[in-house]
């Protein structure tokens, strides 16, 4: 699924009417009823009242289809229609005259001198004001009623975008004239500032919903940036042969883990096992053979001289793939030999993590000598500390592509929608994981899940984004079975089984 820039979803909409054929008017018709569905199976019961706020634009005729909808769905539904612009969009009239007031459902215009009415905080607020097509912080009199809605207490549903929020970059916004939703119902295409921190106290939770666009418009339209979806990852995924064997699934070598730190290279070590490696060998210091071999027994050792961290490796030749870093820890030998490592294996995929990346970021020079394509999967702390900081997320993204481009690797930028940049320039945004695996080890994992995809000869683009939609799976079915909460590193190492499970699922449908 690919994330649009506003001007090309309205042009993608624009397609849509002119080739499916539909009429505008039944466009925003089908867009309505796919977010009255959604509403509902928020809001089941029907003495939920809600009250809609609608701009002038399409974005209000959207919402005046959805207080027609629900009202006739036995909800009572109180519309405040907004004129603030004379133009009144042509579809936004039809809707009006569409209004017939009813027992459940009013309408009342409110003009910039109006007196915002008083909704009592039981009451669900939909938010139609604006969508897409704010270029501009909302002038004083929209702003003043964004400060009412959000001042209310009440529960607030955005439609397609919170009011006041520009689909891309909100850097010269006012952040007072943005509406703070609860709940985002995007119409069937992710926009970008859906998807960045910086917007998390805007957008609430974000649901998205499919309005029909055409599917030749949505394949057609070019876009640089991504949403990994369920269809996308499960189309990834490599058949293993009938007559394969060990050695067909590759050979992975892991440097993880020091004398304080082993339980990364356990984590990291269970993890690729569980994606399906053909075998993993495990560098670690002298001494902690036992316990890695207790906690993973498919594993075979590589042991260190040293007893405390990672000062020299055996050969690396028989190896498929190489991770290096969860709990390395950044001692001056460890630098030294991963600066060998990095020259020895040059031409071999490589995903470098964690004390990995610091010590890359504390010695750039090393950057000039990644093999080429390797995957580094920072989190934001650490690609601050590689590729220098920022002040909002939009020049994060630059940095993101000039990071990747001018080191030839991906970059796996981690958090909510993690975000894997390649070095031709495309971004793609994950959209699956959940809070509770902000806990430790919960990277060391991915290291591994993405380590075991390399060694099985998954391209590194393959390996990146097929790996962090597994880890987010892995995530999201932990989370559901045993809470946020609970979920630690080990219950997304559990969980990777079912996560390949419901993508055979779904590519076998
Ligand atoms: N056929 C279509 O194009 C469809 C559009 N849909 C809806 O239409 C929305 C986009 O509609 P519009 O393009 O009419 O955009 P909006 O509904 O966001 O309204 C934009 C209007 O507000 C004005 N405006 C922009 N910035 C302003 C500011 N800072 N202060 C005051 N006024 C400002 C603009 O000049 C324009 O008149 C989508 O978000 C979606 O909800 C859906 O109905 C699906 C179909
Ligand atoms: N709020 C969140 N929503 C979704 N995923 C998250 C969230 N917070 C963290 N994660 C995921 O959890 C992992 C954390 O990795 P990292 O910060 O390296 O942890 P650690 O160093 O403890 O292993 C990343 O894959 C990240 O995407
Ligand atoms: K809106």
């Amino acid at each position: 699924m690919k994330i649009f820039p506003a001007e090309l979803v309205k042009a993608i909409d624009q397609y849509t009417i002119a080739n499916e054929p539909i009429a505008s008017i039944d466009l925003m018709e089908r867009a309505s009823m796919a977010v009255t569905s959604k509403v509902m199976e928020l809001y089941p019961e029907s003495n939920q009242e809600f009250s809609i706020f609608a701009g002038s634009g399409n974005n209000g005729g959207d919402g005046l289809a959805i207080a027609r909808m629900l009202s006739q769905q036995g909800y009572r539904t109180q519309i405040y229609f907004i004129q603030t612009t004379p133009s009144t969009t042509s579809d936004t009239a039809i809707n009006l005259g569409r209004i017939v007031p009813s027992e459940n459902l009013t309408i009342e215009t409110l003009k910039p001198e109006a007196v915002i009415p008083y909704v009592t905080p039981e009451t669900v607020i939909i938010d139609t004001l604006f969508g897409s097509g704010v270029n501009r912080p909302l002038d004083a009199f929209n702003k003043h009623m964004v400060e009412y809605i959000n001042d209310s207490g009440c529960t607030i549903i955005s439609v397609d975008l919170p009011s006041g929020l520009m689909a891309e970059d909100n850097s010269t916004n006012d952040p007072d004239a943005i509406i703070r939703a609860d709940y985002t119902i995007t119409l069937e295409l992710p926009k970008l500032a859906l998807l960045l921190p910086e917007n998390e106290q805007y957008v609430g939770e974000l649901s998205i919903v499919p309005i029909g666009l055409h599917p030749k418009a949505l394949e057609g339209f070019p876009s640089n940036m991504h949403f990994i979806t369920n269809e996308m990852a499960s189309k990834m995924l490599y058949k293993r042969r009938k007559f394969a064997h060990k050695g067909t699934f590759g050979h992975c070598y892991l440097i993880a883990g020091s004398q304080k730190m082993l339980g990364a290279a356990i984590l990291s070590s269970k993890a690729c096992m569980k994606t399906g490696a053909g075998l993993l060998t495990t560098h670690i210091p002298a001494g902690l053979q036992t316990a890695l071999n207790i906690a993973v027994p498919e594993v075979m050792i590589d042991q260190d001289s040293n007893t405390e961290c990672f000062t020299q490796y055996s050969s690396i030749t028989n190896y498929d793939a190489i991770g290096v870093g969860p709990g390395l820890g950044t001692n001056t030998t460890t630098i030294a030999t991963l600066a060998q490592l990095l020259t020895d294996a040059r031409r071999m995929p490589m995903v470098i993590d964690a004390d990995g990346l610091n010590i890359l970021a504390y010695n750039k020079e090393l950057l000039k000598t990644l093999p080429k394509f390797a995957i580094l999967t920072p989190h934001p702390k650490e690609f601050e500390r590689l590729a220098g900081s920022w002040n909002n997320d939009i020049e994060k993204i630059e940095r993101l592509y000039q990071f990747a481009k001018e080191h030839s690797a991906y970059i796996v930028l981690k958090g909510a929608h993690t975000i894997v940049a390649s070095p031709d320039g495309r971004l793609w945004f994950a959209s699956v994981g959940n809070p509770g695996m902000a806990t430790a080890g919960s990277g060391d994992v991915l290291t591994g899940i993405i380590l075991s995809l390399l060694g099985q000869g998954y391209s590194p683009e393959e390996a990146s984004i097929l790996g962090v939609h597994l880890h987010g799976l892995a995530g999201d079915i932990a989370a559901k079975e045993e809470s946020q909460e609970a979920l630690i590193a080990s219950s997304i190492v559990d969980s990777i089984g079912r996560a390949f499970k419901f993508l055979w699922e779904i590519r076998n449908l």
